[in-house]
């Protein structure tokens, strides 16, 4: 007997691409677990499905930097912090925070299919009763408009959004007199996709670093000291920490500032969730 559950959570992380470096991903996890039923008529209830999965994931891939170790340039090393993971290609970046916060995966290259199927023999290291092989599914949300797949950390989250490299890929919707912008919103879209969104607080203005066209950023959270350095073209700075609501509302003012004409914009944290705002000339 197979049994199903689609839509049963989201995945939200950052993974490193050797292609296009740091990018948001979030992924809608569907499953399919084979077993034989029990006397209650049940291979196993759906009311229990739902958190046995989502706990692993919550306590393992999810909102964490999902390292490919075979792929170029990348180099992993343990460091006073936890783990220090460093590129080399498509630009270096240097990440080191809390091991928790990595997720180290022994390919060239992260896809959600092979990370579907290490979640898939991770979860059944520990079966529950009868449960005989577990098919989890990661799909991009369908975006029939404009998209973008961004990377964050905020200190001040109690949970795992501390994590200074974790994304989200997110739509974005833009308003003008009523009427919706793809334009502006493809627009947008371009500028924030793969790029590292951070607080201006949150920089460390080291000369040194700005000559040589980076920025590093830092801070102490809860779950330990975290810091990274990139290319300073990567990364978005904002005003604000980057909640969707400051996300939003900064979105709304930077395009009525180059329009001149009110907005509205709905920003979106991955899948199904996110904030309005709106800005007036
Ligand atoms: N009001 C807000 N709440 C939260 C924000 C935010 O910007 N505004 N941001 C976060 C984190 O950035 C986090 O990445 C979002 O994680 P989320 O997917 O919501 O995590 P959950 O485990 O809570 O949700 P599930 O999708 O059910 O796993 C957090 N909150």
């Amino acid at each position: 007997m197979t049994l199903f559950v689609n839509r049963l959570t989201h995945l939200d992380a950052s993974l490193w691409c050797p292609e296009h470096g740091l990018i948001g991903a979030s992924w809608r996890v569907d499953a399919e677990l084979d077993g034989e039923l029990g006397a209650d008529g049940m291979l196993f209830d759906f009311g229990e499905v739902k958190p046995w999965i989502k706990s692993r994931l919550d306590r393992g891939v999810d909102h964490t930097l999902l390292v490919p170790t075979e792929a170029p340039g990348v180099n992993v090393q343990e460091c006073y912090e936890g783990l220090r993971v460093r590129t080399e290609t498509p630009y270096a970046l240097e990440v080191r925070g809390p091991r928790q916060a990595f997720s180290l995966l022994p390919w060239p290259a992260v896809t959600p299919q092979r990370l579907a199927e290490h979640l898939d023999q991770g979860l059944m290291r520990q079966p529950p009763e009868r449960v005989e092989a577990i098919r989890l599914t990661l799909s991009d949300e369908p975006i029939e408009g404009a998209g973008y797949r961004y990377s964050h950390g905020l200190k001040r989250h109690a949970g795992n959004c501390q994590r200074i490299a974790h994304g989200h890929r997110s739509r974005l919707h833009v308003w003008q007199n009523g009427q919706r912008c793809p334009a502006l919103e493809a627009d947008w879209a371009a500028r924030l996709d793969a790029r590292y969104l951070v607080d201006e607080a949150d920089v460390d203005e080291g000369m040194e670093a700005s000559w040589l066209g980076r920025l590093v950023t830092s801070y102490r959270a809860a779950q330990g000291y975290f810091t990274m350095s990139l290319p300073r073209e990567r990364c978005v700075v904002m005003p604000t920490s980057t909640t969707v609501e400051h996300i939003a509302a900064w979105l709304a003012g930077e395009i009525t500032r180059e329009t001149g004409q009110a907005t509205r914009v709905q920003a979106f944290e991955g899948i199904d969730k996110g904030a309005f705002a709106e800005a007036k000339p």
